[in-house]
């Protein structure tokens, strides 16, 4: 067996987005992901997928370059190699990830954005190489099914007037009833059973109006509230004393993980975090002023599926639950985050995902939800099969597009409905 990497193909690719709405602005008609495939020298070849962005592909191109002649088992060589990448000063000096929804943005962590699709891609080669799954070479699958929450959003019915688009059949949600619709096809399509709302959109009130009209018709079901950060610490507390009772726990209430140990301090509705422990130098001071009771994991970020189950191991030192975020994916990644959450012993909240958003994918066969779960694969590798005419039509667009979205810009987006829109300063509420 010969586990030498003789190639290394990145396919830049738009998927398509519903207009879906944050405290940002609003999803782009097309969002950009990175397809990443290596290849032994036995011809075996191995996906992953991760941020597309230009600051991403920027890094991915020569990072990729000195993988070839490494081989797929060397997982943790990959991190050395990322140190050696430049990274652009400007690309993170004073600057917030993309659309500031995840957090502080260091070179480190754009590295380890990059790292954690090859080191998917690269489980997947060496999982087909010897015939295993990933959650076999991770140490072994603790469930059988990784369970997943509706992710729901505010949304329109449609992008605006004139902007190309794929049409999507989920209809608007402004308002309590049109958020509870949601929620039902959510249950009716994929047979969920936790809910997760993106806040931080309209003014706390109504949002905590949607909590409430969720609450009555799902009975009992758990719940969650996420604004971004959008809110004051007064803010946060007012809305956790109003709906204390029917959260699972309010995610990123207030922005930073100060204004978060406030609000822990004078709450008992647990705080979950995609924001403010969003790196391992982020972990200490978050625990010491227990500012969090969940860290959201996204192996985007965090540097892959390793640093996942490590990143889940210190919070069970701390007694802090572990779940997963996440934001636009395709199904390379929800099989890897599957794969990764059914070696996490501690697992107590459903995983976030976007892929119920998502109408298009690059792979022959979608992953399904049964019951809101999906079923973890024994297959070698992540299970997934790559589709190429998918990849290559979805790589196309790409290719014509003029600039315009091939950077996440939710401003922008609202600024086509919104001409006057920035992106609201925070506290916004
Ligand atoms: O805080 C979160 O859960 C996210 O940032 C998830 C996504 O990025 C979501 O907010 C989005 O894409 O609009
Ligand atoms: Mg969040």
């Amino acid at each position: 067996m010969n586990l030498t990497i003789t190639s290394v193909r990145l396919t830049p690719i738009l998927v398509a987005d519903p207009p879906l709405l944050n405290t940002q602005g609003v999803h782009q008609p097309y969002t950009p992901r990175l397809i990443v495939e290596v290849e032994t020298a036995d011809g075996i070849t191995g996906v992953g997928e991760t941020y597309g962005d230009t600051k991403y592909l920027e890094l991915a191109r020569p990072f990729a370059a000195e993988l070839v002649g490494r081989r797929v088992d060397d997982l943790n060589g990959l991190f050395t190699v990322a140190d050696e990448v430049a990274v652009d000063d400007a690309r993170v000096s004073g600057q917030v990830d993309v659309g500031g929804l995840r957090g502080v943005q260091t070179a480190d962590k754009l590295r380890l954005s990059v790292v954690s699709g090859f080191e998917v891609a690269c489980l997947d080669a060496l999982g087909k190489a010897l015939g295993l799954p990933v959650h076999a070479l991770l140490g072994g699958k603790v469930r059988d099914a990784v369970e997943y929450s509706a992710y729901l959003f505010y949304k329109w019915a449609g992008h605006p007037e004139g902007v190309a688009s794929e049409k999507d059949d989920w209809g608007a949600a402004t308002d309590p009833a049109g958020v509870v619709e949601q929620a039902r096809l959510f249950t009716e399509r994929y047979g969920f059973t936790s809910f997760k709302l993106k806040g931080g959109v309209f003014p706390p009130d109504e949002e905590i109006a949607a909590i409430r009209a969720l609450a009555e018709a799902f009975p009992g079901h758990p719940l969650r509230l996420d604004p971004n950060g959008a809110w004051s610490v007064e803010t946060s507390l007012k809305v956790a004393e109003e709906l204390g009772d029917v959260l699972e726990y309010l995610e990123d209430p207030a922005l930073g993980t100060g204004a978060m140990a406030e609000v822990s301090a004078a709450t008992g509705v647990p705080l979950a975090t995609n924001m403010c422990v969003t790196t391992f130098a982020e972990i200490k001071e978050a625990f010491t002023r227990d500012a969090v009771q969940v860290v959201l994991s996204d192996h985007h970020y965090w540097g892959g599926l390793r640093n996942t189950q490590q990143l889940a191991a210190i919070c069970r030192a701390f007694g802090v639950g572990v779940s997963m975020h996440s934001n636009t994916h395709l199904g390379i990644s929800l099989a890897a985050m599957t794969h990764v959450a059914s070696t996490v012993p501690d697992l107590h909240h459903a995983c976030d995902s976007h892929y119920p958003w998502q109408s298009e994918d690059v792979l022959t066969e979608r992953l399904t939800f049964e019951g809101g779960k999906v079923a973890v694969s024994d297959a070698p590798g992540l299970g997934v099969a790559l589709d190429r005419d998918k990849l290559a039509f979805l790589h196309q667009r790409w290719l014509d597009d003029d600039g315009a979205l091939r950077e996440r810009d939710d401003a922008a987006a609202m600024r086509v409905a919104e001409p006057g829109w920035t992106t609201p300063a925070v506290p916004r509420w």
